[in-house]
């Protein structure tokens, strides 16, 4: 389908700049390259990334999003993740908090998990609305096959960079373990306030996220900046970010950065916006702590850590995503301490 041109991205909101990364000189082992990508996920967390050959299964998934989205919500409703925190199915908007007061997130999206994007026609994990079931094996899955290519291609420049031995990181994200890794296809339908969170503050749950986006919405809070800042959507550029598991498992190397979502800025806000991510996670029983005794790189940057017994989670990836995910859900809120305890590493910034 052709993609109609949309409004502009306004040019008087905050904007925080990203490295631009390709992904054609990543795969060739081009060393610039490399040092650029170390040079963002180690910095900010986020970058964009160019040349990354999934456009068309990207433009397919955000087609069976749409279709789906329109299905009756009673429809929807019987694939709901539910509020154990089970991530997998269907999530209507306002389920989910978005602050420690509660106010709700306007958002509804659909997590399809990895194993069953693999393991279709089996089902691994959970079913999902027949129509997406019938676009498994020409939508989803090789919008997961090549999503995974791209991130275990940079988990495996991370592995090297971090001095770890050969396959570790490759191997705590195996793809033969059940794991939390998913896509998910989100909509913001407008109307509402510039100033209402879509999606709250968060550091992503996983290892990597995959991201795609045609309007503006997205921000991050970098580092010892204290305004929210744009991340401008490039047309035909993803935007990656590093998770809270990377961070832990790098021992701080990797950053995890906090970011929102909000209605898009300008002559954008009149449309409703759709976004399209991967997640990868580690295997579901990855105990979440730093890889210290794997690598020198890792161990010196703890010994630099002002707190890093916080770093040893005691807790496995599959715990992690699980109390993460269940204390972000409305039904299961009793107050602020519900929001408190859905947090990673945000560290107090949201
Ligand atoms: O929609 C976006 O641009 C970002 C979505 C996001 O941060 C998430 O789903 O974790
Ligand atoms: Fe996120």
């Amino acid at each position: 389908m052709p993609v109609p041109t949309l409004p502009p991205f306004p040019d008087d909101v905050p904007t925080h700049p990203l490295l631009v990364v390709d992904y054609s000189l990543l795969k060739v082992g081009d060393k610039n390259e490399i040092d650029r990508l170390w040079e963002a996920a180690t910095g900010l967390g986020f970058w964009y990334l160019k040349n990354h050959g999934t456009d068309e299964e990207v433009n397919a998934m955000f087609d069976l999003g749409e279709e789906t989205m329109e299905l009756p919500l009673e429809e929807k409703m019987k694939y709901e993740q539910g509020d154990g925190g089970s991530s997998f199915g269907y999530k209507a908007a306002g389920a989910n908090a978005v602050d420690a007061s509660g106010l709700t997130d306007t958002i509804e999206f659909l997590n399809v998990a990895k194993d069953d994007a693999l393991a279709y026609p089996k089902v691994a994990r959970r079913s999902y609305p027949p129509n997406v079931n019938a676009k498994m094996p020409s939508v989803i899955t090789p919008f997961v096959r090549k999503s995974v290519d791209v991130n275990m291609t940079i988990l495996g420049i991370f592995n090297e960079k971090l001095g770890l031995p050969e396959g570790t990181l490759a191997k705590l994200h195996s793809l033969e373990e059940h794991s939390g890794s998913e896509a998910r296809v989100i909509k913001n339908p407008p109307g509402y306030p510039a100033e209402r969170m879509a999606i709250g503050a968060h550091t992503d749950f996983g290892s990597l996220s995959f991201l795609h986006n045609r309007l503006g919405g997205l921000q991050v809070l970098p580092p010892g900046v204290d305004e929210w800042q744009f991340v401008k959507p490039l047309p035909g550029h993803a935007v990656c970010n590093i998770g809270d598991a990377l961070a832990v498992l790098s021992g701080g190397v990797l950053h995890s950065n906090i970011h929102r979502v909000m209605p898009p800025p300008g002559a954008q806000s009149p449309l409703t916006r759709w976004s399209l991510v991967f997640f990868t996670r580690p295997g579901n029983s990855v105990v979440l702590q730093p890889l210290a005794d794997q690598s020198g790189i890792i161990k010196d940057k703890l010994s630099e850590h002002p707190d890093p017994e916080s770093l040893n989670t005691g807790v496995t990836s599959l715990e992690w995503f699980t109390r993460r995910i269940k204390n972000q859900r409305m039904k299961n809120r009793t107050g602020p301490e519900t929001w408190l305890a859905s947090r990673g590493t945000e560290q107090g910034r949201a």
